[in-house]
C-alpha cells in the first residue's frame, strides 16, 4: 500500500500531537504514524502517574505529624500497596483517555499504527506500507537507558518507569539507580509508600542541581528520609534473596532495582543514517535549534527525540514550531523561554534562569533566604529549605536562582516570570505580596539582595547603561523570520 501526503508526523506524544494541530490549520493531507502505545509518555508513564504516586506518598507521610497536631491513632494507619498502585493506574487511565479523546480518537485513516523507517528524505516505510510526504516531523520521544546485560541477567528485578506502575504490589525493598528528577521523585514517593528505598547517584548532584549551595541543602533534607549514596556509579549482581547493588565501598541487597540513569531518544530504528543525516555522538541528527530542521532535509524534529531538555512544555512548543515549519516555506523560530526546571520532590527543588555554570560570578550579587523562619512554612510544618537568588551586579536585573523548599513549584514560576520580563530586584519588590504566604520567602530574599546592591559603590554611567541593555521585549517571544 502506498500513500502520498503533504506532511507525515512520526510519534503521537505531545510533540507529535501539537505538530498535527499546526498542520491541520493548513492541510488535511497528513498522516500521524505511531509505533507502540498511544496516550503519550506524559500521561502513560511520565509526569502524571508519577505525580499521583508522589501525592499518595505525601498524604501517607503526613501521619508522622499527627501526634504533634493532637490527632491520635496514626500508628494504626496502614497503606495497602496494591490499592495504591490501582489508584495510580485508574488516574493514569483517566489522563490517557483525556489525551486520546481530544486527539487520536478523532482520527480515522490519518492514524497509522507501526514503526516508521526512512527510505529516503521523502519516503518512510511502516510495515508493508510506503508513505511519501513533502515533509516529515520526527517526534518519537525517548526511552529509559538500561545497560544491555541488566535485563537479561536480572529479569523482573529490573524496573523502569515503563513497568513500575504495572506492578500488582509494592516491593519490600528497592534500590533507585540514578537520582535525576525521575529517580528522586519516584524514590521518595515509594519510600513514603512504605518501600525500603536506597538511592545511588554517580555524580554528587541530586536532581541535576547545579547550584552547589542548594544541592547541599537538598542532599541534607533528602538524607533524613532515606539513604542516598552519591559520587560513584552503581553496579548490580545477583545475590541471595534479590540483587546486590554496589557503588564504591557501599552495597545493599534489594528485591528490585528502579533504573533511572537517563533517557535516550528513540531514533535508532528510523534509518536516519541512510538518508544523509549527520548525527552527533548520541545518534541525534544535527538540526537547527531555531527552525528544528535537520540539515537541509524536509525533516523537522521536536520533543524528547531531540535529546535536549526533556519537559512537556518544551515538547509541545517544539511540536507546534516543527509542525508549522513542515508546511510553510518561511519558518518560525523556536526560542526557549526562561529556563525553569521543577522537581516535585518534597520539598520541591527548582532552578530558574541563568544556570549556575553560566554565571559570571564576579558580576553577580547573591541573596539567600532560609524557609525556617517563614511563617507559612512553619504553619505547614514544612520549613526546611533554602532559596538562592542571583542578580546582575551592575543593573540589579534578576538573573535567576535555585531553591529547595515548600511549594517552590510556585516560587519558581514567579521568579521565572520576573526573569523573563528582565525585572530588576527593585521592580520585583514593587509587585504585590500577601501574608502569610510562602511567597514572602521570595520577598525577603529580594529585600536582602536589594540591600546588598544598594551598598555597592555606584559606577559611572550606571543609569545610561541600564536602559539600552534592558530592552523590554520578553526574552523568548516567538519570532518570525
Ligand atoms: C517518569 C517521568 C516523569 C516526568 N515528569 C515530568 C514532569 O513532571 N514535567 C515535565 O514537564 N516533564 C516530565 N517528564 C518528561 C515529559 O514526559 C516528556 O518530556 C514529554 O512527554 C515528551 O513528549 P514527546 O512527544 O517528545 O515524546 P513521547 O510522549 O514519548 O511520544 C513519542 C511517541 O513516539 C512513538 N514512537 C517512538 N518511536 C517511533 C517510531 N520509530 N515510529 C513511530 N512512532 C514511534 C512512541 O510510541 C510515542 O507514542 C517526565 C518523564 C518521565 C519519564
Ligand atoms: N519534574 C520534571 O520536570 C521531570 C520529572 C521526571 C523526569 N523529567 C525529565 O526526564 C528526563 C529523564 O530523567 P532522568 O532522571 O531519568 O534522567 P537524568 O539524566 O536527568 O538523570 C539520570 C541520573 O542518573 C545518574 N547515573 C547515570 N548512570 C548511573 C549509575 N550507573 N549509577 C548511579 N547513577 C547513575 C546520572 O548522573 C544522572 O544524575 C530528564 O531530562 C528530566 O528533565 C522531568
Amino acid at each position: 500500500m502506498s500513500d502520498r501526503v503533504d506532511v507525515a508526523v512520526i510519534g503521537a506524544g505531545h510533540a507529535g500531537l501539537n505538530a498535527v494541530k499546526e498542520i491541520r490549520r493548513v492541510t488535511d493531507s497528513y498522516l500521524l504514524v505511531n509505533g507502540g502505545s498511544l496516550g503519550t509518555t506524559c500521561a502513560r508513564v511520565g509526569c502524571m502517574p508519577s505525580k499521583v504516586a508522589i501525592h499518595l506518598g505525601d498524604i501517607y507521610a503526613m501521619r508522622k505529624h499527627f501526634q504533634r497536631y493532637g490527632i491520635d491513632g496514626a500508628d494504626s494507619l496502614r497503606i495497602d500497596g496494591a490499592s495504591a498502585l490501582e489508584h495510580i493506574r485508574d488516574l493514569r487511565d483517566t489522563f490517557v483517555d483525556l489525551v486520546l479523546a481530544n486527539t487520536t480518537d478523532e482520527m480515522e485513516d490519518e492514524l497509522v499504527d507501526g514503526h516508521a523507517r526512512f527510505i529516503d528524505a521523502h519516503t518512510i516505510e511502516v510495515g508493508d506500507r510506503t508513505i511519501r510526504a513533502r515533509a516529515f516531523v520526527i517526534a518519537t520521544g525517548a526511552s529509559t537507558v538500561v545497560p544491555a546485560d541488566w535485563r537479561e541477567s536480572f529479569g523482573d528485578a529490573i524496573l523502569t518507569v515503563e513497568d513500575l506502575f504495572e506492578l500488582e504490589s509494592l516491593p519490600k525493598s528497592l534500590a533507585v539507580i540514578g537520582l535525576g528528577p525521575i529517580g528522586l521523585e519516584l524514590g521518595q514517593a515509594l519510600r513514603r509508600l512504605g518501600v525500603d528505598v536506597v538511592g545511588f547517584e554517580s555524580s554528587t548532584n541530586l536532581a541535576r542541581l547545579q547550584d552547589p549551595i542548594i544541592n547541599q541543602a537538598a542532599v541534607e533534607i533528602v538524607r533524613r528520609e532515606f539513604p542516598i549514596w552519591l559520587g560513584a556509579p552503581a553496579q548490580i549482581e545477583r545475590a541471595e534473596g534479590g540483587v546486590r547493588v554496589r557503588a564504591a565501598d557501599r552495597e545493599q541487597v534489594v528485591e528490585k532495582v528502579l533504573v533511572a540513569i537517563g533517557r535516550r531518544p528513540n531514533l535508532a530504528g528510523l534509518g536516519l543514517e541512510g538518508i544523509g543525516c549527520l548525527v552527533d555522538e548520541h545518534g541525534v541528527p544535527l538540526y537547527d535549534s531555531r527552525t528544528l530542521q535537520i540539515g537541509r532535509l524536509p525533516i523537522f524534529i521536536a520533543g524528547d527525540a531531540t535529546g535536549g531538555v526533556a519537559n512537556l512544555q518544551i515538547a509541545a512548543e517544539q511540536g507546534r514550531i516543527a509542525g508549522y515549519n513542515a508546511c510553510h516555506e518561511i519558518h518560525r523560530h523556536y526560542e526557549r523561554r526562561t529556563p525553569m526546571a521543577i522537581v516535585f520532590s518534597d520539598p520541591n527543588i527548582a532552578s530558574v534562569g541563568v544556570p549556575w555554570s553560566e554565571l559570571d560570578q564576579s558580576q553577580v550579587v547573591f541573596g539567600q533566604q532560609r524557609f525556617g523562619p517563614v511563617g507559612r512554612a512553619l504553619i505547614l510544618g514544612q520549613n526546611r529549605g533554602l532559596l538562592h537568588l542571583y542578580a546582575d551586579r551592575r543593573t540589579g536585573v534578576v538573573l535567576g536562582g535555585a531553591m529547595v523548599g515548600p511549594r517552590c513549584e510556585h516560587l519558581a514560576h514567579l521568579l521565572s516570570w520576573g526573569v523573563q520580563q528582565q525585572m530588576t530586584v527593585k521592580e520585583m519588590l514593587r509587585m504585590p505580596f500577601y501574608h502569610p504566604v510562602i511567597e514572602e520567602a521570595l520577598q525577603d530574599c529580594l529585600h536582602g539582595l536589594e540591600k546588598k546592591l544598594d551598598s555597592l559603590p555606584p559606577k559611572p554611567g550606571w543609569l545610561e547603561r541600564l536602559f539600552p541593555g534592558r530592552g523590554r521585549r520578553p526574552a523568548g517571544a516567538e519570532a518570525s523570520a
